[in-house]
This record gives C-alpha cells, sequence and structure tokens, in this order.
C-alpha cells in the first residue's frame, strides 16, 4: 500500500437534516490493525461505519484508500478496495443453505486477489468459522449466534483486506463472545486483515482490541491504547449515565 494507510477518513461528516450524526471525524488504519470503535447509544458509531463503508456519502470531509480518494465512490467501489462489513442485524438469505450463502460472497471475491488458503472455497470458509457440520442446513434454521458467524463468512468470501464488524457479540453469551474474540484475532493473525470492530460491550472489546476510538455525540473523543483510553477524562464523563467503562 506503498506506506498509506489502507483506509483514512479526512474530517468526516455525515448530516441527516439538523442533526450532525458523525462530526469531523478523522482517523487512519494501517494494514493489519485491529481497532476497537466504542461510545454511548446514539454515539454515531454506525453512521461512521456506513461512511467507512460506502452505505452512506458523507455530507462532508473525504475518504482514501491506500491513498487514492473515494469521493463519490459508489458501494462496490469500496468492495473492490477490499473493504468488507457487516450490520448490527446479520444480512443473510434465510431460504439459502449456509453454504450457498458463502458462495454468495464468493461471487464478489476479487478476482485479481489471489485466495489465501483458508478463504480458497466455501468449505475452508466454514471450517474456518466452525459451520462446516450446518453447510446443508437454510440459514433460517441456524442460531442467531451462527448467522453473525455466517455473516462474517461471507464477508471473508469477498476477500477482503479490511473487515467492518458492527456489534457481532451482541446477544451472545459469554462464551460465545470469548470464541467470536479468538476468531477475529485470528482472521488479523493469519489473512493478515485489518479489523474494525464495533462493540457495545465496552469491557469485552477493550480487552481484544489495541487501539480504540471513542466517540460521543458525533466527534472522537479519544485514540488510542484502550488502558489510556478508560483514564481519559472525556471518555469517564461521556459515559456517565450511560455504561461506566470498566478497567479493561
Ligand atoms: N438514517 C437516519 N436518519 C436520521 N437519523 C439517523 C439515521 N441514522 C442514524 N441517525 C441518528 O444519528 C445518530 C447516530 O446514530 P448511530 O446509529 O450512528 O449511533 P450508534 O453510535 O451506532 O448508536 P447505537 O450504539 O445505539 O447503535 C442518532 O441520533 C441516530 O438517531
Amino acid at each position: 500500500m506503498n506506506g498509506h494507510p489502507l483506509l483514512e477518513a479526512r474530517e468526516v461528516t455525515v448530516r441527516f437534516g439538523g442533526l450532525t450524526a458523525v462530526d469531523a471525524v478523522s482517523a487512519a488504519f494501517a494494514p493489519g490493525e485491529l481497532v476497537g470503535i466504542i461510545g454511548p447509544n446514539g454515539a454515531g458509531k454506525t453512521t461512521f461505519f456506513n461512511a467507512l463503508s460506502g452505505v452512506i456519502v458523507p455530507s462532508a470531509g473525504e475518504l482514501f484508500a491506500g491513498g487514492a480518494s473515494l469521493a463519490g465512490a459508489a458501494p462496490h467501489r469500496f468492495a473492490q478496495q477490499g473493504i468488507a462489513r457487516t450490520f448490527q442485524t446479520p444480512r443473510v438469505f434465510a431460504e439459502l443453505s449456509v453454504a450457498a450463502n458463502i458462495d454468495f460472497g464468493l461471487q464478489f471475491a476479487g478476482r485479481k486477489r489471489e485466495a489465501p488458503p483458508l478463504l480458497k472455497d466455501a468449505g475452508t470458509i466454514l471450517d474456518l468459522i466452525g459451520l462446516s457440520a450446518q453447510a446443508a442446513l437454510p440459514a433460517a434454521a441456524i442460531t442467531p449466534s451462527q448467522q453473525r458467524l455466517l455473516e462474517i463468512g461471507m464477508a471473508l468470501a469477498t476477500r477482503p483486506r479490511l473487515l467492518l464488524l458492527d456489534e457481532v457479540a451482541a446477544g451472545l453469551t459469554e462464551a460465545e463472545v470469548e470464541a467470536m474474540a479468538r476468531l477475529i484475532r485470528r482472521l488479523r493473525d493469519e489473512l493478515d486483515l485489518t479489523v474494525i470492530w464495533i462493540e457495545h460491550a465496552v469491557s469485552t472489546l477493550l480487552r481484544h482490541v489495541e487501539r480504540v476510538l471513542v466517540l460521543h455525540q458525533g466527534r472522537k473523543i479519544a485514540d488510542g491504547l484502550p488502558s489510556e483510553v478508560v483514564r481519559n477524562a472525556e471518555v469517564i464523563e461521556a459515559y456517565l449515565g450511560d455504561e461506566m467503562v470498566e478497567p479493561a
């Protein structure tokens, strides 16, 4: 990537009428980083993700992938740049089999990108996400936590460089959350992926990421090591009355 960040937001602002959901947020993400995004309800986390993945066009500011501007780019251009994401509510094809959902993602795999062995085909991807035994079941028949894994598998099938995860641990049991966190680290370590992970469960996230961004009322109020961020007075203030940041 010629020393450029994989993805960079410069002063990205998203307005909905009179509401500024994301307010001049700048952040650069380097290859191989595992970064968390936290913030109280309505802080702008998902809206920022929507801008990073091309789902919505920022009202102001710019995005760069590998140093090239993505201004005005359609969502498929973001996908071509290797940006893949999951949604807060998993978007899987309920009536298709688990394997067919992965096949759908594979259709979007960048042809030029060489497939890492773990992402070679639907079989290897199902092994990686732990859903081989469910391959033939309709997606509607698997559990909600398995549907989250399936959505990650569909995103992986596109062979991304950057994976955006929106609350993939929501509603999971403690054991499932730990398994999800191990999977995410493995993806980063073995697939050389950059991962940006939004999670409402702050203490979980802080245990597993190396860097964390904090959004509050659309603004980025902190960006650094989890151990530093939890001591930041503005961060503590932002969480008062919502949920306290528990020490990592
Ligand atoms: N499509 C939209 N139209 C109007 N307002 C919106 C839209 N999407 C989000 N908002 C508003 O923008 C603000 C930020 O919302 P966003 O969903 O990005 O926050 P969040 O940090 O992801 O919150 P949560 O943790 O509750 O998911 C909120 O005030 C929300 O009501």
